[in-house]
């Protein structure tokens, strides 16, 4: 790729965005589709937005750009309250997941098409509209028209698209999720490098939690219209604030299970002794949670979590195998090195930095010690 910066009119400077206790409900709905929603997205960084479906992603990217406006609360780029600023103002662009490219225009003339609106003389349109295509990789195909692209390539028309006017903040809506597997892969890949080439401050949306952790600088969490965690991503996926983030990035094995002092108590009536540091009060409900790669096998440690587990099946994955157990009457998941034959009975390990602690509620326990 080549180093070209794209400036937009008035100077090249990515703000961070805040958003400040945003809310909105849409006309006729009887549940706010923001509720109070706090998030900030640092300059020049991509911040991803996960969540599940209906939680409000999209929706907050339109009221980004403008294409919507907000009940209450407040929008600021940088120091500019942006709220009440006209999209075309805002110097935002935005990529969709359908590309949304005119048919009966060449990629090039597609490209142009956000020049062209702003007036941009012709010479400068032509030498914009290479150089964004140059930086998407597709600048051999600049006098196609969409129906002869395949559909990396119509997404990276509709990437040059967007970057082509040098955008202070760029938003994507689930931008890779209409491209196969392994092309999503390099196209994400490239993305992040592109991000960094172009610099604007990026927000991008999607439900893919591998995109989610792989892209962000910036990670947040939103469950129905609200923030259920900001962060790092490692740090999120190390310390998940509730049983929900947990699950989504990820899944996790989950064991009801209550205090008995040193011990904890599962629901059929065995027990399993804690490690030092996490003792739990007499009677307290919880849930224990671990991810299926930190299960291993090995003589039992006292420092560790030891589980007698029966193995009801394995499916090899490739490098490991996802293997299937039920034990303390729960179906648990556990990713080892090799498969294993199902009805064997194996002796499982969690270290305590991998134990994670929930209250009945579904939020992460404080007291225990914390890894
Ligand atoms: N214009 C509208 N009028 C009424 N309700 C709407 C409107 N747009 C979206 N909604 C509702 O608001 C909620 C959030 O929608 P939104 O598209 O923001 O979710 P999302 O998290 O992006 O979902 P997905 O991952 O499925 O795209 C949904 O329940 C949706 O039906």
């Amino acid at each position: 790729m080549q180093h070209i910066r794209f400036s937009a009119g008035g100077g090249f400077a990515p703000p961070p965005i805040f958003v400040d206790n945003v809310s909105k409900t849409h006309a006729g709905a009887a549940r706010p589709v923001l509720d109070g929603l706090t998030v900030s997205c640092p300059a020049g960084r991509i911040t991803v937005i996960v969540g599940p479906s209906g939680c409000g992603k999209t929706t907050l990217l339109r009221c980004l750009c403008g294409l919507e406006p907000i009940g209450s609360g407040a929008i600021r780029f940088g120091d500019a309250d942006v709220g009440n600023v006209d999209a075309q103002k805002r110097g935002v662009a935005m990529v969709f997941q359908n590309y949304a490219l005119y048919p009966s225009k060449t990629v090039a003339e597609n490209i142009a098409f956000p020049l062209r609106m702003a007036a941009v003389p012709k010479a400068e349109r032509l030498r914009r509209v290479e150089a964004a295509a140059r930086l998407v990789r597709i600048e051999t195909l600049l006098e196609r028209v969409p129906a002869q692209l395949s559909g990396g390539q119509r997404q990276r028309v509709g990437i040059a698209r967007a970057i082509v006017r040098g955008p202070r903040v760029l938003l994507m809506d689930e931008p890779l999720s209409n491209l196969d597997t392994k092309l999503r892969v390099e196209m994400r890949t490239e993305l992040a490098l592109l991000q960094r080439q172009i610099g604007a401050t990026t927000v991008y949306v999607t439900h893919d939690q591998t995109e989610a952790l792989a892209l962000a600088d910036h990670l947040i969490i939103l469950r129905e219209g609200a923030v259920e965690q900001q962060g790092a991503p490692g740090d999120i996926f190390r310390r998940p604030a509730s049983i929900f983030v947990a699950d989504f990035l990820g899944s996790m094995n989950l064991i009801a299970a209550e205090g008995a002092g040193a011990n904890l108590r599962f629901g059929d009536g065995g027990e399993m002794r804690l490690p030092a540091g996490h003792e739990i009060a007499a009677g307290e409900r919880l849930i224990l949670g671990f991810r299926a790669e930190d299960m291993r096998v090995g003589p039992p440690d006292p420092r560790s979590l030891c589980l007698n587990a029966d193995v009801v099946r394995s499916e090899l994955l490739g490098t490991d195998s996802l293997v299937h157990l039920s034990a303390a009457n729960q179906v648990l998941r556990a990713r080892l090195a090799v498969p294993v034959p199902a009805g064997q009975r194996l002796a499982l390990m969690v270290d305590a930095e991998h134990l994670h602690f929930f209250s009945a509620s579904g939020r992460r326990r404080s007291g225990a010690r914390d890894p």
